[in-house]
């Protein structure tokens, strides 16, 4: 992967981890945007807090980088409940999960992340303990195998996942409050990175925060690592206050244009519309042209596309929209489908 697909990719480095984190809003008050989730997840909280309950099994869906883990971090705080955090791809026999599970105490918040990638046995297992708190723990093996059922404090289970649809109904149904975390517009992702320069002592103006947040992709994740850059950059250029002028110098150096598309962005753009007129054309072989995965293509670069109306998905494939031709610069061809495009973001392609 290049560099500027680094920047703009809104998945996380382990290293980077140790930095998000200390730019983690602690409480729903401190965490910007998303104000229908806040306020729905709010209510249930608060509700569980007055009927002495714990509170309803959460989901948290949506896209990299907006957001998940921080709310699932603040359900805990909110609740004064500890905190277990585990995922789906750790979990991949169903004793993992009990072993989880009955380690748990009276109240506790268990984070599932990446739970639509549990094994099936253990899904199954899950579904019990989140609907009756109690699991069965099989001993031995085929004939002679027993269930012993074990009960459970009541905990509450909060799963994020970027992939709602791959969820199973049963499990999907089995949680009392599905929050979808949406992209963030511009003028919340200034407050995202006003209040990240506040804590890294930074000196920035109004113009280059509206600069940065315009190209970090609707993402906090990306605003801030944006952020991290352009203060780089200003470091280097030994200057005091980082104005617009400086922003937009150090984002056009990383190669993060004005609309916050990286060179892997424009690269699929660029081949959509030149190569093959403007599709459809099939994703596979859209990321084949630019010499990239295809779960990377669908992944880090066409949900941004999609939203941003640059990109279209359709039953035959990808197509280019306007705007991309505009974008890039490029005389749109006559025959250049489109007009009955439809764009949709659902996980089914
Ligand atoms: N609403 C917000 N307000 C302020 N900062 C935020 C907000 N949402 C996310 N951030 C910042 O963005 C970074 C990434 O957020 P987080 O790790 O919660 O994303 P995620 O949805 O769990 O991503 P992933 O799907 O990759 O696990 C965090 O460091 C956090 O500080
Ligand atoms: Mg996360």
């Amino acid at each position: 992967m290049n560099d500027s697909t680094g920047l703009t990719n809104a998945g996380s480095e382990p290293e980077e981890r140790v930095l998000e984190a200390a730019l983690r809003p602690r409480n729903l008050d401190d965490f910007v945007g998303q104000s229908r989730v806040r306020q729905q997840l709010s209510l249930v909280l608060e509700a569980a807090k007055i009927r002495e309950r714990t509170a309803d099994h959460v989901l948290l869906s949506g896209p990299p980088g907006l957001g998940k883990t921080t709310l699932s971090m603040i359900i805990a705080a909110e609740m004064n409940a500890p905190l277990r955090i585990s995922s789906g791809p750790a979990i991949q026999h169903a004793g993992d999960l009990a072993a989880i599970l009955s380690s748990l105490t009276e109240g506790e918040v268990l984070f599932l992340d990446e739970i639509h990638r549990m094994s099936r046995p253990a899904e199954e297992m899950l579904y019990m303990a989140m609907e009756d708190f109690r699991v069965d723990i099989v001993v031995g093996k085929g004939a002679g195998a027993t269930a012993i059922p074990l009960e459970l404090p009541p905990f509450t289970l909060v799963g994020a996942t970027t992939r709602a649809g791959l969820l199973p109904g049963p499990l999907r149904d089995r949680f009392g409050f599905t929050g979808h975390l949406e992209f963030y517009v511009v003028k919340e992702l200034e407050l995202v990175l006003r209040r990240s320069a506040m804590m890294l002592d930074l000196s920035v103006t109004s113009a280059a925060f509206t600069e940065i947040a315009g190209r970090s992709r609707g993402t906090p994740r990306i605003a801030n690592r944006l952020l991290r850059r352009v203060r780089d950059w200003a470091l280097v250029h030994k200057l005091e206050e980082i104005d617009h002028k400086a922003a937009a110098a150090a984002l056009d150096m990383y190669e993060v244009d004005a609309r916050g598309l990286d060179r892997l962005d424009r690269g699929v753009l660029e081949a959509l519309c030149t190569k093959f007129g403007g599709g459809p054309v099939g994703l596979s072989t859209l990321a084949i042209a630019v010499g990239e995965e295809t779960e990377t293509v669908e992944t880090v670069a066409e949900p941004y596309l999609v939203r941003e109306g640059l990109m279209g998905r359709t039953p035959r494939g990808r197509i280019a929209m306007p705007g991309a031709w505009e974008h890039l610069g490029l005389a749109m061809p006559k025959d250049a489908i489109f007009a009955s495009a439809q764009s949709y973001e659902s996980d089914e392609d």
